[in-house]
């Protein structure tokens, strides 16, 4: 079994514990309640390469990162660096997250949140809403491709913006065929947990133009953004480096500024 069956193994048990306690019903009455969905597409869209600032204390790949006993502080200090998202992991087994995290920091900042989690259900999309989520991921490998489009079609309708993740080409033929319009290549092999950073130039150029490409983990910093970025990279995702650096406010900014610079404009207009 590989580490991202176990990963989903685990959610699906700790999702029939939820529902038990939470109907639906009840998700939908908090998702109507709670403040419309900002519009994540626009949000990772323009001139400069945007940063996606993650919320996360451990990982399956190197165990235990940051405490983070205030994860709302952290993504403040985040959007006063220039994020244009927050990515908070909710997934408590193996990354330490919780719904509670997401509400936290989505009551404290006012960029779009993404809710990053192992979503199979579309309870998980209700929930992602009624805790204040804007974007939420959709992992192709952990879906079967009809769930995929029916998972991508619920999302929309109920005002979320799916980040549909990739690790290859073909699965970029069937994110592009079941709508997505936010595609992340994740240089982290879901299966041996390995980064391999050149995923990204290799399977970016199979993404259509229309549709917002995101470079998904291994940025230790500005470098790492600009090789990102002159592969066609829209926006990059990080956490390790920024939850285990010393000043998460000033690492944002470095990187947005590197995201900014005039040079890296050319073919983006
Ligand atoms: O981070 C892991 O070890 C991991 C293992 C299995 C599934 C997902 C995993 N991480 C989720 C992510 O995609 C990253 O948290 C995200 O891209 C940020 O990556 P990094 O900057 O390298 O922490």
């Amino acid at each position: 079994m590989s580490v991202l069956d176990e990963i989903i193994d685990g959610v699906r048990a700790d999702l029939t514990e939820r529902q038990a306690r939470v109907t639906l019903d009840e998700l939908k009455e908090r998702a109507a309640k709670a403040r419309p969905a900002k519009d994540g597409v626009a949000a990772l869209k323009g001139d400069s390469v945007k940063v996606i600032c993650e919320v996360k204390r451990s990982s399956p790949s190197k165990g235990a990162l940051a405490a983070i006993a205030d994860p709302a502080g952290l993504a403040a200090d985040y959007e006063a660096g220039g994020a244009s998202v927050i990515s908070v992991l909710t997934e408590q087994r193996r990354f330490g997250g919780s719904l509670a995290d997401l509400e936290a920091v989505r009551a404290k900042v006012d960029i779009p949140v993404l809710r990053k989690d192992f979503i199979v259900t579309s309870y998980q999309l209700w929930e992602a809403r009624a805790y204040g989520a804007d974007v939420i991921l959709l992992i192709v490998s952990a879906l079967e491709q009809e769930a995929l489009v029916s998972l991508i079609e619920r999302a929309v309708s109920i005002g979320l913006t799916p980040l549909v993740e990739v690790h290859d080409e073909d699965e970029v033929v069937r994110a592009v065929d079941a709508g997505a319009r936010v595609i992340g290549v994740n240089a982290r092999d879901l299966k041996t947990l390995q980064v391999d950073r050149s995923t990204f130039a290799r399977v970016a150029p199979e993404i259509p133009d229309h549709i917002v490409k995101i470079a998904e983990s291994g940025v230790r910093g500005p470098h790492d953004l600009i090789a990102y970025a002159n592969d066609g990279a829209d926006a990059v995702l990080v956490g390790e480096s920024l939850v285990t650096g010393r000043d998460p406010k000033a690492a944002v900014a470095d990187l947005v500024a590197a995201g900014a610079h005039p040079a890296l404009r050319h073919g983006r207009d």
